[in-house]
């Protein structure tokens, strides 16, 4: 994985809602125009990231975007629309607890709602739980920051789920296991829950009908698939 940070060659902020994606622009090798999609991992609270779109890029091998940006050289220029996107906390909600959900970089979104949590959290009292599944510890992205906002804002609960190798030593909250799991142990109940899943299409349609399982109506249950965009 990496991650990524951008800002326009006009010099002006990009404005976004946290949750939206961004889209990129290039050609494959014999010219034909295309295009992919990342969700902006900008957290609004952090000074220095000053109007830049910071993202994340899981690499596929062989793949035409993850390809060019991983070999984006520093200061290199690349073509980019958005924000778009409606994978957004909603202003009219009155839910008592988020669950989040997200496998790889799936987890971007969250990161650049953490400020707005904070804010949700603190106004309405409500709870936040983050359900994180990745592979290994080295591929647990930005989890330091999520373990350091579940630390300083009560109310904010973050499970880290290895699917392949248990971090060593293992911290409180680790999962061993598939974030469906995880999410099932947090019994979902639709009197009080709105989820906001992300990621690999497979575990973002399993989390769906587990949750429609437990009484959640599809309006509680919000969907993000990064599914690629040829
Ligand atoms: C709304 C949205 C937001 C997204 N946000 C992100 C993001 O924040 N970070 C991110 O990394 N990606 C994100 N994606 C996925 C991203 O847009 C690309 O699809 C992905 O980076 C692969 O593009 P590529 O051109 O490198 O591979 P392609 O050239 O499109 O694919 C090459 C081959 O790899 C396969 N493949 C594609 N993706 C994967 C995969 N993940 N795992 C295994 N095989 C794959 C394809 O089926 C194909 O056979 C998002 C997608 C959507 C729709």
């Amino acid at each position: 994985m990496r991650h990524l940070t951008f800002e326009r060659t006009d010099g002006e902020p990009v404005a976004f809602v946290p949750g939206q994606f961004i889209q990129f622009h290039f050609q494959y090798a014999d010219g034909t125009p295309t295009k992919r999609s990342y969700s902006i991992a900008t957290r609004s609270d952090d000074p220095s990231a000053g109007g830049r779109v910071e993202i994340a890029v899981s690499y596929v091998s062989g793949g035409a975007a993850t390809e060019r940006l991983a070999h984006l050289a520093v200061g290199e220029t690349i073509d980019a629309s958005g924000p778009y996107g409606r994978f957004c906390l909603q202003d009219g909600d009155h839910n008592g607890r988020y669950l989040l959900v997200a496998t790889g970089t799936g987890v971007t979104p969250y990161r650049a709602m953490l400020p707005s949590l904070a804010q949700a959290i603190g106004e309405r009292g409500c709870e936040v739980a983050l359900v994180y599944g990745a592979r290994n510890e080295a591929e647990l992205l930005y989890g330091e920051e999520f373990e350091a906002f579940a630390r300083d804002v009560p109310g904010f609960s973050f499970h880290p789920c290895f699917s392949r190798v248990p971090r060593t030593p293992p911290r409180p909250g680790d999962r061993n296991g598939r974030v469906q799991v995880a999410l099932a142990d947090l019994a979902p109940d639709p009197a009080r829950d709105i989820a906001y899943l992300c990621g690999n299409p497979d575990m973002v349609d399993e989390s769906f009908a587990l949750l429609q399982h437990a009484g959640l109506a599809v309006r509680q249950i919000r969907r993000e698939k990064y599914v690629s965009s040829r």
